[in-house]
């Protein structure tokens, strides 16, 4: 579905983009994970065709999109951090506007319009000035004017400043829209919505890939595997030659370690001998906030 080759941008006092290939098969919904000044943006705009590149090559469904954006335009829907309504139009005019702007017209935008109008849960609204909305009524309007139905939707930090009902209509739009075959990029820095939204993900960091790869793979690959274990009045627990760093957590200890099962049945052996009162004792499943600080070397800043 699309390809991005050795994408290379530098601005005037900066390199936002080294070195970055990814490629998607259709109908992924992939997230982009970086901290402020990654370069996520920057691709974004580059794969949209409003930035280009100094050097490498974009092709979506098999064609060219660096030398030739306007033969794939109309297959990507784009959604930017800034928010682009027009806020003296009603709800309902700025999705006729857009829709219309799109090529959607007569029966087939109105019926797209009530469509989009209920799932976005603001049908109600629907005569009422955008300028009168919240930021999070305002996004979901903003993603919902992409009613030409894109084969590719490209999404900038949409929830960030957004209240929390916003960002569950706005998470089920876009699992809505994977489900019926829409291939979904997302950039954010907050782990959380890659985790609840994406099956693919890229850490981007400094203008390049750090990692890429499907979730539990790049858990798996990267994340650090430990275990919690809790004993009843235990102060201090016995050394194990596998344990590499141990921490205090709530009234038990985290264990890290490769030997996952190996150190759990030696803790399990000295309980039984010297009669402790295990209280919990599980495997802790690696998250992406620690595959990030493996991958980059820092923690996600912000
Ligand atoms: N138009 C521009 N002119 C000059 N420098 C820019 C421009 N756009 C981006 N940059 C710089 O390029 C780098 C990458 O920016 P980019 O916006 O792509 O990052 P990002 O990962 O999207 O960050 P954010 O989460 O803040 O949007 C940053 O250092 C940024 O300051």
């Amino acid at each position: 579905m699309l390809e991005v080759s050795q994408l290379r941008k530098s601005y005037p006092k900066k390199q936002a983009l080294q070195d970055v290939s990814f490629s998607l098969k259709a109908g992924t919904s992939f997230g982009f994970l970086g901290p402020n000044g990654a370069g996520k943006s920057t691709t974004m705009k580059i794969l949209t065709g409003i930035v280009q590149a100094d050097s490498g090559s974009v092709r979506l469904l098999g064609k060219e999109a660096t030398k030739n954006p306007d033969a794939v335009s109309k297959y990507i829907g784009y959604v930017p951090q800034e928010i682009t309504l027009y806020d003296k139009l009603s709800a309902y005019d700025n999705l006729e506007f857009f829709g219309e702007a799109y090529g959607v017209r007569g029966k087939m935008l109105k019926q797209r319009i009530h469509e989009v109008l209920t799932q976005t849960g603001l049908l109600d609204r629907a005569k009422e000035e955008v300028g009168t909305f919240s930021g999070g009524m305002k996004r979901r309007i903003n993603i919902a004017a992409l009613l030409h139905r894109p084969k590719l939707l490209i999404l900038d930090e949409p929830t960030v400043g957004i209240d929390p009902q916003s960002r569950n209509h706005i998470f089920e739009m876009i699992r809505d829209l994977n489900r019926e075959g829409v291939t979904i990029i997302y950039s954010t820095h907050y782990m959380e919505e890659v985790e609840a939204l994406c099956d693919e993900v890229a850490i981007m960091d400094q203008g390049t890939i750090k990692a890429m790869g499907p979730l539990g793979e790049l858990l798996e690959n990267y994340g650090q595997k430990a275990i919690y274990v809790e004993i009843a009045g235990a102060h201090h627990l016995p050394e194990d030659p596998d344990v590499t760093e141990v921490r205090k957590e709530g009234s038990g200890y985290v264990l890290e370690t490769e030997n996952l099962h190996g150190v759990m049945q030696r803790l399990l052996r000295l309980a039984s001998q010297h009669s402790w009162d295990v209280k919990q004792l599980e495997i802790v499943r690696p998250s992406l906030e620690n595959v990030f600080l493996r991958v980059t070397g820092t923690a996600l800043r912000d």
